[in-house]
């Protein structure tokens, strides 16, 4: 067998967390390697590193390099958010975006940081494990620790390995089960439980003894407030068998952030780190104020509420049905001031656009698909004074900064918060002004 083997010295970071460098004249890049070092490469796979980095560390996790969760523990923290910028600036250069602010990091502890965390749990050697993938394969990979989760998520996956062990109750239901979603309050003082089931008949079977699970779950980890199962939601769209559930306790949490307190019902998007999101509201508010903001893509509200301190009046569009809910709760907490619209962006916007509205503010926190070309062209015909630009997909967002600054609004201000070290993730805020302001 042919083995292709190569001595790279590595140039530059791409988006991936992969490090290229070039040999022979061709580009070749490797995972879990730094730039400036010196590697051999055997068929595609880091085989040594030469010549190391000084920023090159021990990572801190047993996992890491077979796990898909992580891809820069070997880098030095200040490293890894060096490396997350120039990655922004070279996406930003490639859709012709050269003349733009410099890049203001924000970073906290890179451990413990996350909020949630969603495993595999699967029964290998008889024994019910919780997992991730595998790096670059659907594989179940067991874990025996997750130092990027805050404790106390850790410490409920370990109870329920060691309840499925002991107890028959609970041992049936995480056999049952494909995943579990673990969230916690950013004090760690509550829990909640979502479990995600392969099998539908099983599920409706056993929907009595939930509660039993539950108590069982609660005994071992008393910050437990309230738990829910469902059909995985995979299974649910390829066997078209909806069914709703069962729940037990409290049907979300509590979230206190940035001086509120935010209802987050299970299943609802949240900011996953919790050491930064008070931080990543303050870039979003910034004291900023005008009669009428939009808060585009509002999740359970994080940023409408913030924004009601310095607005006369905010539209919070969210699309998803859970959020949507928690963000009609806001409306009626903050008697109307903030106004909940259930829709997708598009549609809004395509209203909006005919009826020649124009907001002082407009906030944007798409997913990873960010707001796209359509999206772009209706911001760029309304003008607002002001937008700011919520992302977690450098490639989606420089895309759409074309657009938008093809439209009339030039770049201000660029933040990259780091809401996920360790991994080749990444949060920006991109203030954008229109032109003629
Ligand atoms: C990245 S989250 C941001 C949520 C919120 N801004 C926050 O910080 O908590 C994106 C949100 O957009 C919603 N969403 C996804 N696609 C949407 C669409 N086409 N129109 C409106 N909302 C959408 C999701 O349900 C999710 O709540």
């Amino acid at each position: 067998m042919n083995v292709a083997v190569e001595t790279v010295r590595l140039e530059k970071a791409l988006y991936g967390g992969l490090i290229e460098g070039t040999a022979d004249g061709k580009q070749i890049s490797v995972s879990y390697a730094l730039p400036g070092e010196l590697v051999e490469i055997r068929d595609g796979e880091l085989a040594a590193v030469l010549e190391p980095s000084p920023a090159r560390i021990a990572p801190a996790c047993v996992h890491f390099g077979q796990c898909g969760g992580c891809q820069y523990q070997h880098a030095s923290y200040p490293t890894q958010t060096e490396l997350k910028a120039g990655i922004l600036r070279v996406l930003f250069a490639a859709e012709g975006l050269t003349e733009l602010p410099p890049i203001q990091p924000h970073t906290a502890d890179p451990w413990g940081y996350r909020n949630r965390v969603r495993m595999r749990v699967a029964v290998v050697a008889g024994k019910v494990q919780v997992g991730y993938s595998r790096r670059a394969s659907n594989e179940f990979l067991p874990i025996a620790m997750c130092p990027i989760a805050a404790p106390l998520l850790w410490r409920a996956a370990e109870a329920l390995i060691r309840l499925a062990a002991e107890d028959a109750t609970c041992r049936r239901w995480l056999a049952a089960a494909t995943e579990v979603e673990l969230f916690c309050a950013p004090d760690e003082s509550r829990l909640q439980i979502g479990l995600f089931l392969r099998d539908a008949d099983t599920a409706r079977f056993e929907k009595e003894g939930f509660t039993g699970f539950c108590e069982r779950v609660k005994a071992a980890v008393p910050e437990l407030t309230g738990a829910g199962m469902k059909l995985d939601p995979e299974l649910s769209r390829r066997t078209r068998k909806g069914w709703d559930g069962a729940n037990w306790g409290a049907a979300g949490l509590n979230y206190d952030a940035a001086g509120t307190k935010y209802w987050v019902s299970r299943g609802a998007f949240f900011q996953v780190n919790r050491f930064l999101v008070e931080e990543l509201v303050a870039l979003v508010a910034a004291g900023r104020k005008g009669a009428l903001a939009w808060d585009l893509f509002a999740g359970v509200g994080l940023f409408s509420q913030a924004l009601a301190a310095g607005f006369d009046r905010i539209v919070a569009v969210e699309g998803g049905e859970v959020a949507a809910l928690d963000l009609a709760q806001v409306e009626r907490k903050t008697s109307g001031k903030v106004q909940a619209v259930h829709a997708p962006t598009l549609d809004f916007l395509r209203a909006q656009v005919l009826q020649r509205t124009r907001p002082e503010l407009i906030v944007m926190d798409p997913p990873r698909a960010g707001v796209g070309a359509e999206g772009c062209h209706l911001l760029g015909r309304l003008r607002a004074p002001e937008l700011v630009y919520v992302s977690c997909d450098p490639v989606t967002l420089a895309r759409d900064l074309k657009v938008l600054t093809g439209a009339g609004y030039r770049v201000d201000q660029l933040h990259m918060v780091d809401l996920f070290p360790q991994t080749f993730h990444m949060e920006s805020v991109v203030v954008l002004r229109f032109a003629d302001q």
